[in-house]
C-alpha cells in the first residue's frame, strides 16, 4: 500500500483523483523549476570561469570577499522581498562562491577549468 492509498482511506474517489492530479501538476513545474536552475546555474559559471582565467592571468587573488559581502546583502534584500528566508538565499550563495572560488584557485595553479 502506498502513502497515497493510505491516504485515501475514507475519502470520496473524486477527492483522490483531484489530489493526484494536484501533485502531478505541482510535481511537473518543480521539475521545470529544477532544470532552469540548473540551466542558469551552468550561465553563472562559464561566466565565472571568464572572471577566474582573466584573474588568473592578471595575479589577481580567487576571492573577492567585499564584493561577496555586497552580493550577500543585495540578494537578502531580494530574498526578503519575494517571501524566501534570508538566511537561506545567503547560505545557497555561498555555497556557489565556495564553488566558484575553488575553480579559481584551480585555474590559478593548473591554468585549467577544473570541471
Ligand atoms: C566571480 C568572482 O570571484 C569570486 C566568486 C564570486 C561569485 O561567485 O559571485 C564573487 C566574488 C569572488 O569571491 C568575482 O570576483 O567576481
Amino acid at each position: 500500500m502506498t502513502s497515497t492509498d493510505t491516504a485515501a482511506a475514507g475519502e470520496p474517489p473524486q477527492d483522490v483523483e483531484r489530489a493526484q492530479q494536484l501533485l502531478l501538476s505541482e510535481r511537473r513545474s518543480i521539475d521545470n523549476i529544477d532544470a532552469a536552475l540548473v540551466h542558469l546555474l551552468a550561465e553563472r559559471f562559464s561566466h565565472t570561469q571568464r572572471v577566474g582565467l582573466l584573474k588568473a592571468e592578471h595575479g589577481l587573488p580567487p576571492a573577492d570577499p567585499s564584493r561577496e559581502q555586497e552580493q550577500i546583502a543585495h540578494l537578502r534584500a531580494l530574498a526578503d522581498e519575494a517571501g524566501l528566508d534570508p538566511t537561506f538565499a545567503e547560505a545557497f550563495l555561498r555555497f556557489i562562491v565556495t564553488e566558484v572560488i575553488r575553480h579559481h584557485e584551480r585555474i590559478r595553479d593548473e591554468g585549467s577549468d577544473p570541471r
